[in-house]
This record gives C-alpha cells, sequence and structure tokens, in this order.
C-alpha cells in the first residue's frame, strides 16, 4: 500500500510503498546486482569546475543505443538484465509510462551518501516520473523544499519504492546522508524515462 509524502498545491508529489518487492523477487534482484557490482564505478561529480570522485559507486542500464548525459558525465548502459527488467515493467504499469534508463547507485556502507541536489528533469521526457528502487540496508532519505521551511524524512526500506513525480523535482532538493555504524550495503536504483535527442 502506497503512502503519500507529498502532495503540494504547486503540483509536487512524492509517494511511497514500503512493500512494492515481496521478499522473492527483493533476494533475487538483490543477487542480481550483487553479481555484476564489478561493473560499477566511483561516480566523477563536476562542481565549482573540478572533477571531484563521488562517494558511492555507480552503474548504468538502459534501453540499446541510448545516450544519455547525467551530471555531466557520458554514461555507457549496460543491457537490462532480468530481474532489473522486470522490476522495470511492473513500476512502467504502475506509473503510466515506460522507462528507458535506470541509474544505480551503490552506498558500500554507512559511510557513502548522496549530498542534496534536485534531479535534473531537462533531459526527461516532459512529465514523466522518476522512480526510486532501494534493495539492502536501510537508510534514511530527506526532502528539503527549496523555498519554504518543509522537511520529510523517509526511511527507505530494501525493497520499497519511492516515486517523485510532478514538479517535485522543481520545488525541493533531495538527499541521503551519511548513517555512520550502518555496516550493510545498499543499492538503489532511480528508473527513468530518458528523452530521446
Ligand atoms: O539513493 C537514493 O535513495 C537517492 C539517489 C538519488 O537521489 C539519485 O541518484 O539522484
Ligand atoms: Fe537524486
Amino acid at each position: 500500500m502506497s503512502q503519500i509524502i507529498i502532495a503540494d498545491a504547486d503540483g509536487a508529489i512524492v509517494e511511497y510503498d514500503p512493500g512494492f518487492l515481496d521478499p522473492g523477487p527483493r533476494s533475487a534482484l538483490l543477487a542480481e546486482l550483487a553479481q555484476v557490482q564489478d561493473r560499477f564505478d566511483r561516480d566523477r561529480v563536476r562542481m565549482y569546475g573540478k572533477t571531484l570522485d563521488s562517494p558511492r559507486l555507480v552503474c548504468a542500464f538502459g534501453d540499446d543505443g541510448l545516450h544519455y548525459r547525467y551530471a555531466g558525465v557520458d554514461r555507457t548502459t549496460h543491457p537490462w538484465p532480468p530481474h532489473l527488467r522486470a522490476a522495470r515493467d511492473r513500476i512502467a504499469d504502475l506509473c503510466g509510462h515506460p522507462f528507458n534508463y535506470a541509474l544505480v547507485n551503490l552506498y558500500r556502507d554507512g559511510d557513502d551518501y548522496i549530498g542534496w541536489h534536485a534531479d535534473k528533469v531537462s533531459d526527461l521526457a516532459p512529465g514523466s516520473a522518476i522512480a526510486s528502487l532501494s534493495l539492502g540496508a536501510a537508510r534514511p532519505f530527506q526532502l528539503r523544499h527549496k523555498q519554504q521551511d518543509i522537511e520529510h524524512e523517509v526511511l527507505l526500506a530494501s525493497g520499497s519504492l519511492l516515486v517523485m513525480r510532478g514538479t517535485t523535482q522543481q520545488f525541493y532538493k533531495h538527499a541521503l546522508p551519511r548513517r555512520r555504524g550502518v555496516t550493510e550495503s545498499r543499492f538503489n536504483v532511480t528508473f527513468r524515462h530518458v528523452r530521446a535527442s
């Protein structure tokens, strides 16, 4: 059952389903991602004219021939492995549009994180959702309004799905802060509908 986290008058919508994946598909997908873990790379983030290593590892999956620059980096996309493809198809049904790209973050432990940012939507199909599937260690996810004093925190459970839609990226930033003491790793998959260029 999905919970509404944000439903603002200006069109920001965030929904959360803690039990999106049943234990079977959840461990199958976790095993599949763990199997391709050697393809994961340090993300290179361009900030203030410098290129820095990100505090997490990343890997991208996508349709054949898809070209997508994320955070200033052209990333090779790997073909969809079967369980990831199955999850993508279920999420496409739920959101009512296809997804052709998935960016997977690997947080090796509680020291890995992602800082405050909004996802770039100009490369995405207009009106499409960003769907975020979590596997492994539960980690708190934070959303903060850019102009108002509004903050939300959701503990993203293994097998959960968080969907950000509407004007969410325009009005909110989000982050996954460091969590000292977490020793288990976490995969996060954000499914996106990249606009054909
Ligand atoms: O790991 C998460 O839950 C968030 C990832 C994220 O915000 C991103 O990849 O843009
Ligand atoms: Fe993001």
